[in-house]
């Protein structure tokens, strides 16, 4: 059976964000649970979750935070799953701040970080379908047919200024 994707957020504001991955996920149909987990607001449920990730049979982690985003350092720290972190774009410092937080993990403790917003919740969807893919022929077909498709859509955007 292919593992689940968890798809975390520290909030439900985050889901205009987060929907990007999820969006991608859908167009793979690669399966994924979408959770409101918040590492400050929800400390207890934050250990239980990450805890039985693995049992629950996920196989990758994305979480999404904004501001002090300690949410994907904190999921990875009570798993050994791959954990890919998304940086919200905050208001007051653009997901600077989200961005920061999220990166500079002490070394022992990894999160894969990924771009501030969009670019970065859709590349973190691609991210954990790539990790997935390295055990499903099926899944690495659907990543080569959707670089083709891309670069035809950029082949053909081009053409269109000729
Ligand atoms: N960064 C975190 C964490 C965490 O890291 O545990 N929990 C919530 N948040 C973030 O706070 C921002 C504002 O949240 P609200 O909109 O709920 O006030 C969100 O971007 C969320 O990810």
């Amino acid at each position: 059976m292919m593992k689940k994707i968890a798809l975390v957020m520290g909030s439900a504001s985050d889901w205009p964000t987060l929907t990007y991955a999820a969006e991608l996920l859908d167009q793979f149909n690669v399966p994924y649970e979408r959770h409101v987990i918040s590492a400050h607001r929800m400390p207890q449920q934050l250990q239980q979750f990450a805890t039985t990730a693995a049992t629950n049979n996920f196989g990758v982690i994305i979480a999404g935070a904004g501001g002090a985003a300690h949410l994907p350092g904190m999921l990875a720290a009570n798993t050994v799953l791959p954990v890919i972190g998304i940086p919200v774009e905050s208001h007051a410092l653009h997901g600077m701040d989200s961005l920061l937080s999220i990166v500079q993990m002490p070394a022992g403790v990894s999160v894969a970080t990924m771009a501030i917003g969009k670019a970065g919740a859709k590349n973190a969807a691609l991210m954990a379908i790539q990790m997935l893919a390295l055990n499903s022929e099926a899944l690495t077909q659907k990543l080569i047919a959707f670089r083709t498709r891309q670069t035809e859509e950029a082949q053909a955007s081009e053409q269109q200024l000729q």
